[in-house]
């Protein structure tokens, strides 16, 4: 990841920058006079913040600070990561996508068509920067809002802006990538302003054929390129088609998984019940759903029990009822696995009868069903466990399957809650309760980034366990003895070096890596590694100081250019 690589971004704009880095970088005179603190450029951005009246307006205002002054963005952002986050992702991010034709302003990744098939290659030859991770996306399942078409776009984006904040992947070094594969969206395709193609969703066969060209001439292009599939309605066939041909994963069936091991470890251990005497409710057998209960499979078989103990640890209800062999209809294969064989021919359609008949000690909700954890459900979870855990995990907010003050209400506070979307803490009889995050976004920027880092040749199944595993650790002691399952959001970047770490180690454990050279490091030594090769938003002034130094450029007095003793060398900024 060398610095500025290509050229003028954005953040070369920058009121920061004194008046010889200005000269150097041909913007004097193209900025106001003033040379700013970050304290100063700060202040601004947070009023202006603070008079958008809706949080959308705020998600705007925030894209065209990344879209003006690209450091200024992630300075801004790492600093308030609580405050912003949920403005730049979930849950306001599902309201952009919703709202994507009507606020559009410019482009801020590549978008690919159907038509475009036989072309790829030469169009990705388009994208002007060298890219090191892409999040692709067909917009046909966002978040739990169904199917958007092309304004899923907002989704690639955010989750690379969190990698560029959370993990430190150079902004310039990230895709977003949205297909334009037709959509189901009949509103969106009678909306003149749509900007995609006015047509049905292509058939799966055809959507692999397109599929085949992207990843070859994505790898073609960038060797080495992570490639990440986010919020596809079948997500199972890309995953198992190319999840060991090429650097790649899905994020809502892996990256879920794995970010709900990790506060699973934590939540087992506050449950005060043993690993093996728990039981679990799933409400959703989607992606999401599946893809954490196998994750969870994987931690319970580490805990001593046999894959099918395991496996029947989980009920999982689809919106026909608990997914049994026997209920009549047929199964999607990624359901077929989990089936009960064990209900005596019995069928039970309804959430509230199924935990009567469970009486699990955990209720996860990946449905997109907001408000299915109702009041009474909760309170069975209370009077059924001293500790239940229970994670609501559907976005954006409105689509959690309670909220926190729900939850904690109606459990009298006895509940272990994490949920997809954030919720504020709350008092409740005297004690301050802290709602945990149990969103993907605390994996999936350290296994992009290790997946970079170590030169990964595939993601394996070991990779994204262990960047759950490692998730669990990076608790610190102030975080556990406020009963935290998930470290706090403002220390993302240190916890995504301890994720970056645990994925690394497991590449050259399972022999993926390439970057051998970094084996033979400590933890501590592959830490400061990590650290060292991560974008720092503060940094670049520095960067571009030591730039002018190397080069021996001088200031020539206020006339707006420099002299440079190496004129040559620096000839691209003269
Ligand atoms: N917290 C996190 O990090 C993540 C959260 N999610 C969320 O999980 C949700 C589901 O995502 P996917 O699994 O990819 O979607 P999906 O469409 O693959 O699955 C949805 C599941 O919910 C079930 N369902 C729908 N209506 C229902 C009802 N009335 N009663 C019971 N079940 C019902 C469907 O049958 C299906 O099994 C979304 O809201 C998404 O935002 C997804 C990925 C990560
Ligand atoms: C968080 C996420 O990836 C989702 O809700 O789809
Ligand atoms: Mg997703």
């Amino acid at each position: 990841m060398s610095s500025r690589q290509l050229a003028t971004t954005s953040g070369d704009y920058d009121n920061a920058y004194p008046p010889e880095v200005r000269k150097y970088l041909r913007t004097y005179g193209l900025t106001p006079p003033n040379t700013e603190t970050f304290e100063l450029q700060a202040q601004r951005c947070l009023k202006q913040l603070d008079r958008k009246s809706t949080d959308l307006e705020k998600y705007q205002y925030l894209t065209h600070l990344r879209a003006t002054n690209v450091h200024l963005f992630y300075r801004l952002l790492s600093e308030n990561v609580k405050d912003i986050t949920p403005l730049i992702y979930t849950p306001t991010v599902g309201e952009a996508c919703q709202r994507w034709s009507d606020i559009y302003t410019q482009p801020e990744g590549m978008y690919l068509s159907y038509s475009d098939k036989g072309h790829i290659a030469g169009i990705l030859a388009n994208w002007p920067h060298n890219v090191e991770i892409t999040v692709v996306t067909d917009g046909s399942r966002i978040l739990g809002l169904g199917d958007l078409g092309v304004n899923g776009m907002g989704i690639p984006v955010g989750k690379l802006a969190l990698y560029t904040a959370c993990a430190g992947i150079r902004p310039d070094a990230t895709l977003p990538l949205t297909i334009d594969l037709g959509t189901s969206n009949m509103e969106l395709r009678n909306d003149p302003l749509y900007l995609g193609s006015n047509m049905d969703k292509v058939a799966p066969e055809d959507e692999i054929e397109f599929l085949d060209e992207l990843m070859a001439a994505l790898t073609e292009r960038w060797p080495g390129i992570v490639i990440q599939y986010e919020d596809w309605k079948n997500p199972f066939t890309s995953l198992e088609r190319y999840q060991k041909t090429y650097t790649m994963f899905n994020d809502d069936v892996q990256g879920t998984g794995a970010v709900i091991v990790g506060g699973f470890i934590n939540a087992v251990k506050a449950s005060g019940v043993a690993a093996k005497d728990h039981k679990a409710v799933f409400l959703g057998a989607g992606s999401a759903g599946v893809g954490v209960a196998k994750q969870l499979v994987q931690y319970f078989i580490k805990e001593g029990l046999t894959e099918e103990e395991a496996k029947k640890k989980f009920y999982l209800v689809d919106s026909k009822g608990l997914v049994t062999l026997d209920r009549g209809d047929k199964l999607a294969d990624h359901k077929t696995y989990f089936a009960r064989d064990d209900n005596s021919g019995k069928q039970i359609k309804d959430l509230a009868d199924v935990i009567d008949y469970v009486k699990p000690t955990i209720l996860m909700g990946l449905s997109t069903i907001g408000g299915a954890f109702t009041p009474e459900i909760l309170q069975t979870m209370a009077k059924n466990n001293d500790k239940p855990v229970v994670f609501p995990l559907s976005n954006p907010s409105s689509k959690s399957e309670c909220n926190f003050e729900e939850a904690i209400t109606h459990t009298d506070g006895k509940c272990l809650f994490a949920s997809g979307s954030p919720f504020p803490e709350m008092e409740y009889k005297g004690q301050q309760m802290y709602p945990g995050q149990g969103n993907n976004m605390y994996v999936f920027p350290g296994i992009g980034l290790g997946a970079i880092l170590c030169k990964a040749v595939n993601v394996t199944q070991d990779m994204i366990y262990a960047s759950g595993e490692y998730l669990s650790y990076s608790l610190n002691e102030d975080e556990k003895s406020k009963g935290f399952l998930y470290p706090d959001i403002s220390r993302i970047r240190e916890v995504s070096v301890v994720v970056t770490r645990g994925v690394i180690r497991t590449a050259q454990k399972n022999g993926v890596d390439r970057e051998l050279a970094i084996r033979a490091l400590s933890d501590e030594q592959l830490d400061d590694y990590i650290r060292a090769r991560m974008y720092d938003p503060f940094k670049e002034l520095d960067h571009i100081k030591e730039e002018i130094k190397d080069l021996g450029i001088k200031s020539n007095g206020s006339n707006g250019t420099v002299e440079s003793l190496k004129s040559a060398v620096a000839g691209a900024h003269l």
